[in-house]
C-alpha cells in the first residue's frame, strides 16, 4: 500500500511559477490525469512527484505500511514512460528486457519472452532497439513501466507515436494492469486518460 500525500506544493524555475498550493493524496488502487497545455508544467510535476526534481516549497510525502520512504529511495518504487527517457540503443530486444529486470521485479513473475509477445514484438527480439521505429520504442516503454512490479506507475504522453491498433492495445493493457497501484498519465488526449479517477489541470495551480 503506499500512498502519496502533497501538501501546499509549488514550483518555480528562475522567475516562473509552474504550480503553487498543490495539494492532493493518491494511494493504492487511485489513478490520476494531469492535464494542461505545452508547457503547463506537466512533466515538472511528474518529476518532482518522483523525486527527480526538488519542490521549492511545501511538502511531498510517500508513506507504505511500514512508514515514511525517503525521497531517495523514491525511485525504487516507481517505474516511468516518457518521450524525454531515452532507450538503450545499442542493446537487442531481449538483452534491454533482461538488464531491466535486474532492477525492477517484473509484475506476476512475466518472463521476457512473455512480455515480447504481450509488446507484439515477437519478430523483433534480437534486433536492436536503434533499428526500433518510434511507435515500437513507445510500446517497449510502456510495456517496461507497465510491467514492473512497482506501487507508482507514471505515463507521460502515453500514446505519442502509436496507431490506432497501438491506442487500443494501451487501453486494454492499462484496464488489465492498473489495480493496486497508483497510476499518474500526464496528457492532452481524453482518450489517454478517460478511466482516470482524478484530474488535476495544471491552469487551476498557477
Ligand atoms: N530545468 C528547467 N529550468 C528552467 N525552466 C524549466 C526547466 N524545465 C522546464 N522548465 C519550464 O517549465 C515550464 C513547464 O515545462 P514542462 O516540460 O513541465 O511542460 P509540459 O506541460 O510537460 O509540456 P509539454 O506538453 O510540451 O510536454 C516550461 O515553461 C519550461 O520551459
Amino acid at each position: 500500500m503506499l500512498k502519496i500525500q502533497l501538501q501546499e506544493a509549488s514550483k518555480r524555475f528562475q522567475y516562473e511559477w509552474i504550480f503553487k498550493n498543490l495539494s492532493l493524496q493518491l494511494k493504492s488502487g487511485e489513478s490520476l490525469a494531469i492535464t494542461g497545455g505545452n508547457g503547463s508544467g506537466k512533466s515538472t510535476l511528474l518529476k518532482c512527484l518522483s523525486g527527480v526534481i526538488p519542490i521549492t516549497s511545501g511538502k511531498i510525502n510517500w508513506d507504505s505500511q511500514n512508514g515514511l520512504i525517503p525521497e531517495s529511495e523514491w525511485y525504487q518504487h516507481l517505474s516511468i514512460s516518457a518521450p524525454y527517457l531515452e532507450l538503450p540503443e545499442e542493446f537487442s530486444l531481449r538483452e534491454l528486457i533482461q538488464f531491466h529486470f535486474n532492477f525492477k521485479k517484473p509484475l506476476n513473475g512475466i518472463t521476457p519472452d512473455e512480455l515480447i509477445e504481450i509488446l507484439y514484438l515477437d519478430q523483433h527480439s534480437s534486433k536492436p532497439i536503434s533499428q526500433f521505429s518510434s511507435g515500437m520504442k513507445q510500446r517497449l516503454k510502456l510495456g517496461l513501466a507497465i510491467f514492473s512490479d512497482v506501487p507508482l506507475v507514471l505515463l507521460d504522453e502515453p500514446t505519442s507515436n502509436l496507431d490506432k491498433k497501438g491506442i487500443i492495445w494501451y487501453a486494454d493493457l492499462i484496464q488489465k494492469f492498473q489495480y493496486n497501484r497508483i497510476l499518474i498519465v500526464c496528457s492532452n488526449e481524453p482518450r489517454e486518460y478517460e478511466f482516470c479517477l482524478h484530474k488535476l489541470a495544471l491552469e487551476d495551480f498557477k
